[in-house]
């Protein structure tokens, strides 16, 4: 099978990875709408490498890994394709579920998303300044209920 016949039967997917200077990073992305989504759609599935607590507090917490990890419940979770690509906003526009048993991360449209937006996700109490009010114009109004799932936390808030 050619490089054309293999890619050409994946759908296209919904969002696209940009650069966004604002996150500071030396090679900084975000992942961005590319076209218009509804709210409550299934944006991704990310598939992910479990992590132990105690390899999590010998090695994972001592390296770059640290600002990728998802945790919950005393446990640690890297997503792999671009569901460690979404940046944080305290007004994000999807919602994220930790769902253990499946190993998988999915992220839904919290509201009407249009294109071009980029699609973020609350991190919760963060541990760095966050850029991405200054750089946005939307005034959807947030939907909050997430922040209270104890499945939906990057590793550094549960230190
Ligand atoms: C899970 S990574 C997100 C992807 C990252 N931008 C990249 O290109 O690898 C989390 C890191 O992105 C940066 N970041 C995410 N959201 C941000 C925001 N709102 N403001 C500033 N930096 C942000 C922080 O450096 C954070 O440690």
């Amino acid at each position: 099978m050619d490089h054309e016949s293999c890619t050409s039967q994946h759908a296209a997917p919904c969002y696209r990875v940009r650069e966004t200077p604002y996150t500071g990073e030396a090679k900084a992305r975000g992942v961005f709408a590319a076209r218009s989504i509804r709210r409550g759609e299934l944006v991704e599935t990310a598939h992910c490498i479990y992590i132990s607590k105690q390899e999590y507090d010998q090695h994972m917490r001592h390296t770059v890994l640290e600002h990728y990890l998802f945790s919950s419940r005393g446990e640690y979770f890297l997503a792999l394709g671009v569901g460690s690509l979404f940046n944080h906003s305290c007004r994000p526009c999807l919602d994220y579920r930790v769902l253990r048993d499946q190993l998988v991360i999915t992220y839904t449209a919290a509201r009407d998303i249009q294109e071009g937006e980029e699609l973020t996700i609350t991190y919760g109490k963060i541990w760095f300044e966050d850029q991405s009010l200054k750089t946005r114009t939307d005034e959807d109004d947030p939907v909050h209920h997430h922040m209270d799932d104890p499945d939906g936390f990057l590793a550094a808030l549960a230190l």
